[in-house]
């Protein structure tokens, strides 16, 4: 997540860096209306632009769907649809997602885009309060390992929380992806060091990074992909 508050680049690789991946890998491959929805979210919200996960990580979380020969999955924060596209267009022809956000205004701007691809009818759009929504989902044994890949990319504060929920809703043998895990680099600040907007977030962030290096359901890998990605493998 940035706002015009936050560093405009991760602090983890250089300008220079950040563009030569992707002018060189990233941009030549993006499909057309996975780059409609970047520059449609650009026009429309320009100081918030850099919400939508950046390409190189959309081809990235796509890779990995299609290696796990994943057919359903969950998105927690969709904002305008990158990655919820990026999903669509990795699932089979028969793949659902269910995708959750409390916004359906930012869902709107990426929607056209989506029909485009021709890709609507394999989500599931509920416009509501995550936390609300895993709740009910993870008491319900209906839903119990029910996914094959969790996206997690909304409110930081809550992730501790939303892990808690949906370890429940992946199949064993599923993965878990927490986006945003280095926090712009500030994890490894003093919070002193970072601008009070972040901290907050900062510490959702920590408290994530410690639980999941320390549970015992999951095999973890934290990549350094965007800002930082976390993959859980539900092992147990
Ligand atoms: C970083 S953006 C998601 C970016 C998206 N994955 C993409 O690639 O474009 C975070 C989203 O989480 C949503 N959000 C934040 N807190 C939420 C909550 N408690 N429940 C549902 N959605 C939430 C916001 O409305 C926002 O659209």
């Amino acid at each position: 997540m940035a706002s015009n508050n936050f560093p405009a680049k991760s602090l983890l690789k250089s300008e220079a860096l950040a563009k030569y991946i992707l002018n060189t890998s990233a941009y030549p491959r993006e499909h057309e209306q996975l780059k409609g929805i970047r520059e449609a979210t650009a026009d429309k919200y320009p100081k918030l632009s850099g919400m939508g996960i950046p390409v190189d990580e959309g081809q990235f979380l796509s890779m990995l769907l299609k290696l796990i020969k994943a057919k359903k999955t969950l998105e927690i924060g969709v904002f305008t649809g990158y990655s919820l596209l990026a999903t669509a267009l990795a699932l089979p022809d028969d793949g659902h997602i269910t995708a959750i956000d409390m916004s359906r205004e930012y869902f709107d701007v990426g929607l056209p885009f989506i029909k485009k691809a021709g890709m609507e009818h394999k989500i599931n759009f509920i416009e509501s309060d995550a936390i609300k929504v895993l709740s009910e989902m993870s008491s319900n044994d209906k839903h119990k390992e029910e996914f094959d890949f969790i996206f997690v990319d909304a409110d930081k504060t809550n992730y501790v929380k939303y892990h808690e929920h949906v370890k429940k809703l992946v199949k064993i043998g599923g993965v878990i992806a927490y986006d945003n895990t280095l926090w712009y680099g500030y994890v490894a600040q003093e919070e002193e060091e970072v601008p009070e907007v972040a901290r907050a977030s900062r510490k959702g962030i920590l408290d994530l990074n410690i639980n999941l290096a320390s549970d015992p359901c999951m095999e973890i890998c934290q990549v350094s992909i965007g800002d930082g990605v976390t993959l859980c493998r539900r092992i147990s």
